[in-house]
């Protein structure tokens, strides 16, 4: 029995289609400096003003997974919350995400399977309400009654 669930984890049995949660962030030059640390990703169009300068995007640009990280920040801490395992996450990015825009990620449960506790949720960020990021999240979400 799972008695002392943090505020905020809603358990597979209170979960409901249509229920959605959501998260806004600012993207800072720091933000990115410091993912490329942890995740050793260093492409310099994310890094290095003169070359990105020379990209498509005419500028540096946030790393795709950095966005990404919001929708699982949604995911781990409110929908469904602390206890939720990733089993799976599908996205493509639309548009980039550049440092200082804020970014607004959402996620909304589509699909519940109450005897495997499986949990599907369409997620999307966007940045001045233009979608960069779409996707679908698979999670195992936690349970009252814990096995
Ligand atoms: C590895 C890391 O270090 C690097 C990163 O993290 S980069 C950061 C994350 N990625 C981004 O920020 C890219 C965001 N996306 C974009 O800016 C645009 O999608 C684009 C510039 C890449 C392309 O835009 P555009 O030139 O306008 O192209 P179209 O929309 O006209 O599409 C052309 C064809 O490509 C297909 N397509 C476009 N985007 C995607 C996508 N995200 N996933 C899959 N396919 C995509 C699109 O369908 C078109 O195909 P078609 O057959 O011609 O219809």
């Amino acid at each position: 029995m799972l008695d002392n669930l943090p505020r905020g984890t809603i358990v597979i049995e209170d979960l409901e289609i249509g229920m959605f949660r959501y998260l806004r962030k600012q993207v800072t030059d720091e933000d990115i400096e410091m993912f490329a640390t942890v995740s050793t990703d260093r492409n310099p169009v994310h890094l290095d003003d003169d070359y990105a300068q020379d990209t498509i995007f005419q500028g540096r640009i946030a790393h795709g997974m950095l966005t990404a990280g919001l929708i699982s920040a949604v995911i781990g801490e409110q929908l469904p919350g602390h206890g939720t395992v990733y089993l799976g996450q599908t996205m493509k990015f639309l548009r980039p995400v550049r440092p200082g825009d804020t970014v607004y990620a959402e996620v909304k449960v589509t699909e519940i399977d109450p005897a495997k506790r499986i949990v599907k949720m369409d997620c999307h960020c966007s940045v001045e309400g233009k979608k960069v990021l779409i996707g679908e999240a698979t999670v195992l979400a936690p349970s009252r009654k814990f096995d």
